[in-house]
């Protein structure tokens, strides 16, 4: 397989995904990939919400290239995340989606479900997260585009009732 395409990482995720969090984090050190490690730190139920925005912030403010999150399905991070603009986040428990969503889609956020798949399985999807680069064909470029016309328009309050 290629290089690593991403060498800073932000990860994040609640009590349902300390654990997997904790073992990814070991994965990643051995991968001599950089992180940082936005939360939460042990088991307490814990708000994922607020790990998604503080991985989110890290990768907007351009400390980190990518962010994973990771709750106990992996839904409610990746909601959460994908309501900041720039975020591209998807739940991806397969390889093919964690590379193709970063080479078609410029997906920046990986969200994994702790409580669905296990340590073995989010290795190699992460490690196919890390090697995928966005590499985009005139038509991936239009989509990508045409998504960010839409977080605009959300922005610009386009979607408000009038
Ligand atoms: O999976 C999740 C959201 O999609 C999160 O891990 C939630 O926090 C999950 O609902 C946690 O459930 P719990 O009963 O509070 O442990």
């Amino acid at each position: 397989m290629d290089a690593l395409a991403c060498q800073s990482l932000a990860i994040g995720g609640d009590h349902a995904g300390f654990l997997m969090k904790s073992e990814l984090a070991e994965y990643l050190s051995k991968l001599s990939v950089q992180f940082v490690d936005c939360g939460t730190h042990d088991e307490a139920p814990a708000d994922f919400p607020v790990f998604a925005e503080k991985v989110s912030e890290l990768i907007l403010t351009g400390k980190a290239e990518r962010g994973i999150l990771v709750c106990g399905s992996g839904v409610g991070v990746s909601v959460a995340a994908n309501k900041i603009p720039g975020i591209r986040a998807s739940l991806c428990h397969d390889t093919y989606s964690a590379h193709q969503g970063v080479e078609h889609d410029d997906m920046n956020v990986l969200c994994l479900g702790a409580r669905v798949i296990g340590p073995a399985l989010a290795f190699e999807v992460v490690k196919a997260f890390l090697h995928a680069q966005y590499t985009p064909q005139p038509r991936h470029q239009k989509r990508v585009d045409l998504i960010n016309a839409i977080e605009q328009k959300a922005l610009d309050g386009g979607y408000s009732a009038t």
